[in-house]
């Protein structure tokens, strides 16, 4: 199965990464860092209406190359100047050909939140996503066991950063809700088998209690599937591919926003 392959890579550059820079001396680091830890993911998200995540995705094993080009900086600024709420960056090296300087480079740059995406397996990652100047980090309920889970969100809570839960069906929501977490997020792509339906999202988000904000991830191409998300209760929509393939990043964003937005 893909995600087990996904995550057998995942482990072996963490023992890599470990090696160039050793836990403890990670932990530390992470420490040391300066900025205010008040959660500007979720206010950024907390706002009426429904709030944009745009994502920065070179490639995924689902749909292999999605863009030749990739400069990430000019990316991550124009989704800025467009009004995203968040911008996601794939940090997965072999699937997604992601890189954490990707993150770290666009972190500095912009002032939006910037959520790691990628697949936390070992405490490490969330270090290191808070020495990169990541805001939020994305926990996978499908590759988490509960303590692990349990365990990695109060650790990025204690570091400041946000933590945008990841379920697919209604035991891994209920999973996200007893974890205490106060973003889930519903990936409407089957990452098991790869099939995309936005149905996921609609009949799970009410099982997801009113406090909590309600994200839509994964398969959205359209102002009509915003429309029907934003409908059906949901907080804000993670958008990648979409966006990735779209010459002008910010017309898309207005066009996916029904004209309300940028
Ligand atoms: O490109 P899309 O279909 O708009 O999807 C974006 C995002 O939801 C997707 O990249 C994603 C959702 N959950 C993940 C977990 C790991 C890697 C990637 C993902």
């Amino acid at each position: 199965m893909i995600l087990d392959d996904i995550t057998a890579a995942v482990a072996k550059r963490i023992e890599q990464d470990k090696q160039r820079i050793p836990p403890e001396e990670m932990k530390r680091r992470a420490a040391d860092v300066k900025e205010k830890k008040d959660f500007p993911f979720e206010r950024a998200l907390s706002h009426p209406g429904i709030s944009f995540i745009c994502e920065v995705k070179r490639a995924s094993p689902s749909k292999g190359l999605i863009a030749a080009q990739f400069p990430y900086m000019d990316i991550a600024r124009e989704y800025e100047a467009a009004g995203a709420a968040a911008i996601s960056v794939l940090t997965e090296r072999d699937y997604f050909q992601g890189s954490g300087q990707y993150l770290q480079h666009i972190a500095a740059a912009v002032a939006t939140p910037v959520i790691r995406k990628d697949f936390i397996l070992d405490a490490y990652q969330i270090y290191e996503a808070r020495v990169w100047g990541a805001s939020a980090i994305l926990l996978i309920c499908a590759i988490l066991e509960d303590e692990r889970l349990v365990s990695f969100f109060h650790i990025a809570d204690s570091l400041g950063l946000s933590v945008l839960v990841e379920a697919h069906d209604a035991g891994e929501i209920q999973r996200a809700v007893r974890c205490g977490a106060r973003v889930i997020g519903v990936n409407n792509r089957n990452l098991k088998n790869f099939t995309v339906s936005l149905d996921t999202s609609c009949r799970l988000r009410p099982l997801v209690p009113k406090e909590c904000l309600f994200v839509a991830e994964s398969g959205i191409c359209t102002a009509a599937d915003v429309s029907c998300l934003q409908d059906n209760g949901v907080d804000a929509v993670l958008i990648g591919e979409t966006l990735m393939r779209s010459p002008d990043k910010k017309a898309m964003l207005h066009t996916l926003a029904g004209g309300r937005h940028g």
